[in-house]
């Protein structure tokens, strides 16, 4: 029996770890900064789980220097992290607060110094507070405000940053923030969701644009992809499962690849879908360097006539493992994933922008490190699932784990732990768990120690 060949990516595959800066900085006051939607909606009661707030969470503004060192020590050749809007803009245009632009100059001359290359996301949902004031993502000169701050970056940056995103996820800011309410800024409109949602997108397009203008490196956008698969062949349940692919899936990816929407959200939305102008299309489909993917899990789904606005439910899947925020672990996902993309989209280059999870890490054995099998098992089966799509001709060019540490994680507050190091909230104290140990070996063997 001859072993089987051990598993290598390309030499200039990027290695890295995601963050974003709501989540991890904390401080978001400090040094001039104005407030987010984040900011408002975490200290307005009852919308955060124990009424947790970023006010401190990791305390990554204060010590982003020892931080950067750790991410050398684990060996990341890359580094996936947010600008927190209001920092730079308070107001979210208009005056430049210059505390704010040099904290991420100095943050990202340090990454470089380690031989860390910056991947640099424009808006990580923590939209300016006095632009919402002004109507948020349901303002239409928002595309032009995002392409001013957008701009700003850029001239100060772009020297130094190879890989830029505007947005992360639009389907969560829309989905959660608009829709559902669950997320800032807490709307719950059906009417206002598909508005937000295709404002994110001309925002995303005017900042492209405005890249293209003054640009020398890379830019993509960042989107949240869970596979669905119908819980039976009935035509209802198939039908419930396109609409649920249309809505998260490729709501965000076609207007920006194709310049269209899919027919579905008509049904979706039925008399709060809007006629988009053809010259909104045009702004939002500009021509991209990449797509990042941000993969967690997959849903089975069935029709369900009294679930909103979908008409689709997810079957619970018993037999597979969960994470505790419910989520299925799936690894064949991921493949599903990154070959649906390859064979849609015409194999656009993609880089895996977020995968992790979040378990109930064991009781801890006291000691250096702090166990957590079941990410090492997760981590494992994911990697070596982009690399499986690669194998089958997918263009992928990165994977980014979510996340660095343990952090603020939104609606959950402190409740859900993805980090592969530990944070100790009290003391802020940073320890490895043994994801770190295991992802480290992976970037060192380049795949060969999966
Ligand atoms: O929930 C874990 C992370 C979160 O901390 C990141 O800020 C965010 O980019 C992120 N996106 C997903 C996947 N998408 C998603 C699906 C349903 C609800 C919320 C997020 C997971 N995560």
């Amino acid at each position: 029996m001859t072993k089987p060949a051990p598993i290598l990516f390309p030499k200039d595959f990027l290695w890295g770890c995601a963050t974003s800066a709501y989540q991890i900085e904390g401080s978001p006051l400090a040094d001039g900064a104005g407030p987010s939607v984040w900011h408002r909606f975490s200290h307005t009661p009852g919308r955060v789980q124990d009424g947790d707030t970023a006010d401190v969470t990791c305390d990554h503004y204060r010590r982003w220097e020892s931080d950067v060192d750790l991410m050398h020590s684990l060996g990341l050749n890359s580094y996936r992290f947010s600008i927190a809007w209001g920092r730079v803009l308070p107001e979210g245009t208009g005056r430049i607060n210059a505390a704010g632009l040099d904290f991420y100059e100095r943050l990202v001359d340090r990454l470089l110094s380690r031989g860390i290359q910056p991947m640099v996301t424009l808006f990580h949902w923590d939209l300016p507070a006095a632009l919402d004031d002004r109507g948020g993502w349901l303002n239409r000169d928002i595309a032009q405000w995002f392409a001013e701050y957008a701009d700003v970056m850029f001239r100060r940056l772009d020297d130094r940053v190879n890989y830029w995103t505007t947005l992360n996820e639009p389907w969560v800011v829309a989905d959660g923030g608009y829709m559902h309410g669950v997320l800032a800024p807490g709307h719950r409109n059906i009417f206002e969701a598909p508005r937000a949602a295709h404002h994110l997108m001309m925002a995303h397009g005017a900042a492209v644009q405005a890249y293209r203008a003054t640009g020398r490196n890379k830019i993509g956008l960042v989107v949240n992809i869970e596979p669905k698969y119908a819980a039976s062949q009935s035509d209802a349940d198939c039908a419930a499962t396109r609409r649920a692919e249309a809505y998260m899936n490729r709501q965000y990816l076609e207007p920006a690849l194709l310049g269209s929407y899919p027919e579905e959200l008509h049904e979706v939305f039925g008399e709060a879908w809007p006629q988009w102008p053809a010259a909104d299309l045009r702004l939002i489909k500009q021509p991209l360097d990449y797509i990042g993917v941000n993969y967690y899990t997959r849903a089975v789904v069935r029709s369900d006539p009294t679930s909103w606005p979908l008409k689709a439910t997810t079957v619970k899947q018993k037999q597979h493992t969960h994470m505790e925020t419910g989520w299925e672990v799936y690894p064949q996902g991921l493949v599903d994933t990154l070959l649906w993309i390859k064979d849609q989209y015409g194999n656009p280059p993609v880089y895996i922008t977020e995968n992790g999870a979040c378990f109930f890490d064991p009781p801890q054995v006291e000691g250096p490190v702090l166990e957590d099998p079941l990410r090492v098992d997760y981590l494992r089966k994911h990697i070596t699932a982009v690399h499986t799509a690669m194998q089958r001709g997918a263009d992928i060019r990165g994977y980014f784990a979510w996340s660095l540490f343990d952090n603020f994680e939104w609606a959950f507050g402190f409740s859900k732990r993805f980090g592969i190091v530990h944070m100790n909230y009290e003391t802020l104290k940073r320890t490895l768990k043994s994801s770190a140990h295991f992802y480290s070996k992976v970037i060192a063997s380049n795949g060969a120690a999966l």
